[in-house]
């Protein structure tokens, strides 16, 4: 089963309107012709709409950072799906590690989220992954198996064929470690396996699961070349054109 890899830029809290609109100018230049990945950035909010104007008549996507998985309603501060759609995002990153480790995020509001987005034809981008304490106790497997079951409870296997899970140790994100080529695509194989015992073996050969983690040009390619890793989840390397690309080039090579 081939799947089309997908290689996204969470910026994080990172970058102005201005400085949003002078990256993607860049990145729309540079990453012109590189048709056989998928490429989609994660701006903050309050750069949404404007990137998605810039990158209007491009195949590169815009996705959000987070969401409330109610469509409106007295929420200080959220933002919900309708409004998202409405914004022009395609994709939306759920159950962030950061947004697990600082804001509270729990399983069963990932979940929430996850049916909130598909309820308005966005498509999540679900991330799980275990901490250092987590992989040296030896639990990885039963931290990745929690959060994975609990994020796609109640939906349809065609929702998740549809969808695309992010693997993130969180050791790896930020620290500059990555975590092996062959330690990625073990956790992410058994991640596809559990999709296939929820979902069966259509959903699990077409979901499509990233790794993310200190990804960089240097080490996207080994990374993209193992069988069940299907792009990256870029933090720091997405915030400059130049590494960005660089990454996308990588995966483009390799395959
Ligand atoms: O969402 C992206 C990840 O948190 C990875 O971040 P990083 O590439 O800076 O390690």
């Amino acid at each position: 089963m081939s799947r089309r890899p997908i290689i996204a830029g969470n910026w994080k809290m990172h970058k102005t309107i201005a400085e949003a609109l002078a990256l993607v100018q860049e990145i729309k230049e540079a990453a012109a012709g590189c048709d056989g990945v998928e490429v989609a950035v994660c701006p903050p909010f309050t750069a949404l709409a404007p990137v998605v104007e810039a990158l209007r008549g491009t195949d590169i996507a815009v996705g959000a950072q987070n969401v409330h998985w109610e469509d409106k309603g007295a929420y200080t501060g959220e933002i919900s799906p309708v409004m998202l759609r409405d914004a022009g995002c395609r994709y939306v990153i759920i159950g962030h590690s950061e947004r697990r480790q600082y804001f509270g995020e729990t399983d069963e509001n990932v979940n929430r989220k996850v049916k909130a987005v598909f309820a308005q034809g966005l498509t999540p981008i679900m991330c799980v992954g275990e901490t250092l304490a987590e992989r040296e106790a030896g639990v990885t497997e039963k931290v990745v198996r929690t959060q994975t079951e609990a994020g796609l409870a109640a939906l349809t296997g065609e929702q998740v064929a549809g969808m695309v899970i992010a693997y993130e140790p969180v050791w790896a994100i930020g620290t500059g470690k990555t975590a092996s080529d062959e330690d990625a695509q073990q956790v992410i194989s058994f991640i596809r396996g559990i999709v296939a015992g929820l979902y069966g073996d259509s959903a699990a050969g077409r979901v499509r699961i990233q790794y993310g983690g200190s990804v960089k040009p240097e080490n996207a390619a080994g990374l993209m070349a193992k069988p069940d890793i299907d792009g990256a989840l870029v933090g720091g390397a997405s915030l400059e054109a130049a590494s960005f690309t660089g990454i996308i080039r990588a995966v483009v090579s390799s395959e």
